[in-house]
C-alpha cells in the first residue's frame, strides 16, 4: 500500500490544478488518469471543436468574399489540414499539461482506472493507494440513448468526431443542443448536408424562445435542415448509409444520410468508480452529491466538475478546483453558490450568456425590466458585415440589480462578460449606463440596451 496525503482521481479541468496547489503546500499527491491529460476538454470538447469552428468560420467567411470586395474563387476544403491543425492544437495543450504534471514536485502520476477499495483506498490495477482526503475529478461521457435500432447502424460521438478522415456527405445530427449545434454549423461549412433531429419543440430548449428561434434562423439560412418535435427517433441500416426515423407530426418520415452524430447530452464517469465500497452518495443520474463546499457524503471525499452536476463546463470545473483550494488551503470560505451562471454557444455568430434567462427571471416573480437589440442595430456589427442576432438584458425593476444577458451576435461570447463582472461586484444596472465603452464595438451598445429598458408584466 502507498500512503499519499491526497489522491486526485481524474487529470480534467480541476484536478491538476489542484495536485500543484497541494504539492507547492508541501503535501504528497497521487494523480490517476485513466486516458488523456487535460480530460474532455483539451482532447474531445472544447478545444478541438473550438479550432474546427475556428476553421469553419474562415470557410465561411472566404465564402463570403465578394460581399467585402475580396476575390476569392471556389472555395474548397482541405479537411486533412483542418484535423491535422485541430490535432495540434489540441496535442500541444495535452504535451504542455503533461509537461506541467511531470516538473511537479511531490506528486506521483499514475496511469490507469481508479476504483474505491474504502473511503481511504483506491485501487489503480494491481496497485493499492490510501490518502486522508480522495479528490474525484473524473468528468463524464456522451449518452446514447436507447434509441430503437441504436445497435444496428455506426454512430459518432465527441470522441469519433475528431477521429473523421472525410467530409461526412450527409450528417444527421441527433441532439439540438450545445454539441449538437456546433457540429452541425461547422460540418455544414466544411461541406457536409446536415439535418438537426431535435426531440424537444426547439432547439437549445434552457434558452428562452426567442434566442432558440433566433438560432434556428442562423442555422437554416446556412441550409441546415431541422426537425424538432421528432418523438420517434429510430435508426435502420439504408444501402451504404444510415436512416433515421423521425416521423409523428410533420415533414418526410425519415431521413436518410451517411453519418449519424449522437449529441443527447452526457453522463458523469462514476458507474464504474466503486463509490458503494467509500459509501459515496450519488443522485439518480450518478452526479455525486456534494455540499457548498463540494465535500461528499463521506467527510475527507470531495468531488469537482462535471461529475458533481453543480456545472458541466470547463471553467466550472475550474472553478471547483478555487473553491476546494481556497477553503482547504487559504482558509477562504468560497462556496459553489456564489458562482452566477454564465456559458456560450460556440456557433457563429456566438451566444454569450450569463444570469438568468428570461423565463428563469420571470419565475423568480420579481418586476423586471429589459432591453433589447437587434445586431443589426450596432455599428460594430454592420462595419464587420455580421448582423445577425440580438443582445437582450434583464435588471430587476425595484432594486436595479442585473439579473441576467443574452448576447446572440458577434463578439458576443466576450462581450457579455462586461455584464458578468457588474454582476459579480454587485452592482446596479446604472453602473453600465454611466460607463463609457470603446468605439466602435459590440460593448459600447450594452449601456444603451440597459439604458432602453421597459418594465414586463
Ligand atoms: C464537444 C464538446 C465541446 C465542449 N465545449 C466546451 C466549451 O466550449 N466550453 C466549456 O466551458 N465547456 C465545453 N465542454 C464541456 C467541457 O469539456 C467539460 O465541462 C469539462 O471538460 C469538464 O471537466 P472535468 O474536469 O469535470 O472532466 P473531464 O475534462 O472530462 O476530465 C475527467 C478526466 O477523468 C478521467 N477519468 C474518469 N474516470 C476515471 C477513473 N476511474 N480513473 C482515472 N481517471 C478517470 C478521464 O479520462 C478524464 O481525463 C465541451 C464538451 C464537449 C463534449
Ligand atoms: N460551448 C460550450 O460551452 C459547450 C459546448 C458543447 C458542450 N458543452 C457542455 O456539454 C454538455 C452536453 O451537451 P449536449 O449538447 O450533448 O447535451 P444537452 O444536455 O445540452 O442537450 C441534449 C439535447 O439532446 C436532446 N435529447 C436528449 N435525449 C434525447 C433523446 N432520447 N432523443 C432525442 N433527443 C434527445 C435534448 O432535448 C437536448 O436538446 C452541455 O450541457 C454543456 O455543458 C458546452
Amino acid at each position: 500500500m502507498k500512503r499519499f496525503d491526497a489522491i486526485i482521481t481524474g487529470a480534467g479541468q480541476a484536478g491538476p490544478s489542484l495536485a500543484g496547489r497541494l504539492t507547492a503546500a508541501g503535501k504528497t499527491v497521487a494523480l490517476i488518469e485513466r486516458k488523456h491529460v487535460g480530460g474532455t476538454c483539451v482532447n474531445t470538447g472544447c478545444m478541438p471543436t473550438k479550432a474546427m469552428v475556428a476553421s469553419a468560420y474562415a470557410a465561411h467567411l472566404a465564402r463570403r468574399g465578394a460581399d467585402y470586395g475580396v476575390v476569392t474563387g471556389e472555395v474548397c476544403i482541405d479537411f486533412h489540414k483542418v484535423m491535422a491543425r485541430k490535432d495540434k492544437v489540441r496535442f500541444d495543450a495535452r504535451k504542455g499539461n503533461e509537461d506541467w504534471l511531470a516538473g511537479m514536485k511531490g506528486l506521483t502520476f499514475i496511469r490507469g482506472h481508479a476504483r474505491f477499495e474504502s473511503p481511504t483506498e483506491i485501487r489503480v490495477g494491481e496497485e493499492r493507494l490510501s490518502a486522508g482526503q480522495i479528490f474525484l475529478n473524473v468528468g463524464g461521457r456522451a449518452v446514447v440513448p436507447d434509441f430503437p435500432g441504436v445497435g444496428d447502424v455506426p454512430h459518432l460521438d465527441n470522441v469519433s468526431m475528431m477521429e473523421l478522415t472525410e467530409v461526412p456527405k450527409h450528417l444527421i445530427v441527433v441532439g439540438g443542443s450545445y454539441i449538437g449545434l456546433e457540429f452541425a454549423q461547422m460540418f455544414r461549412r466544411f461541406g457536409s448536408d446536415v439535418t438537426v433531429v431535435e426531440k424537444g419543440p426547439r432547439l437549445i430548449a434552457r434558452e428562452d424562445e426567442d434566442v432558440s428561434a433566433a438560432v434556428r434562423d442562423i442555422l437554416e439560412r446556412e441550409g441546415i435542415a431541422i426537425r424538432t418535435g421528432a418523438e420517434c427517433i429510430r435508426f435502420f441500416k439504408s444501402g451504404d448509409g444510415v436512416g433515421v426515423g423521425v416521423d409523428c407530426t410533420a415533414g418526410t418520415p425519415e431521413i436518410l444520410g451517411s453519418h449519424i452524430l449522437l449529441a443527447t447530452g452526457r453522463r458523469p464517469n462514476t458507474d464504474d468508480l466503486g463509490l458503494d465500497k467509500a459509501g459515496v452518495a450519488t443522485d439518480k443520474r450518478g452526479y455525486v452529491t456534494v455540499d457548498e463546499r463540494l465535500e461528499t457524503s463521506v467527510p475527507g471525499i470531495f468531488a469537482m466538475g462535471d461529475c458533481n452536476g453543480r456545472g458541466a463546463f470547463t471553467h466550472t470545473a475550474y472553478n471547483d478546483f478555487e473553491i476546494v483550494a481556497a477553503n482547504l488551503l487559504d482558509n477562504e470560505p468560497r462556496k459553489v453558490s456564489d458562482r452566477i451562471q454564465t456559458y456560450a454557444l460556440y456557433i457563429d455568430p456566438p451566444l454569450g450568456r450569463a444570469g438568468m434567462s428570461e423565463t428563469e427571471a420571470r419565475k423568480s416573480g420579481r418586476k423586471l425590466l429589459i432591453g433589447t437589440r437587434p445586431m443589426s442595430r450596432v455599428g460594430r456589427a454592420k462595419e464587420k458585415g455580421e448582423t445577425l442576432g440580438f443582445m437582450k438584458v434583464i435588471a430587476d425593476a425595484q432594486t436595479k440589480e442585473i439579473l441576467g444577458a443574452s448576447i446572440l451576435g458577434t463578439g458576443g461570447d466576450e462581450a457579455v462578460q462586461s455584464i458578468l463582472d457588474v454582476m459579480y461586484a454587485g452592482r446596479p444596472y446604472t453602473t453600465i449606463t454611466h460607463a463609457v465603452h470603446i468605439h466602435p464595438t459590440v460593448s459600447e451598445l450594452i449601456p444603451t440596451v440597459f439604458g432602453d429598458m421597459q418594465p414586463v408584466d
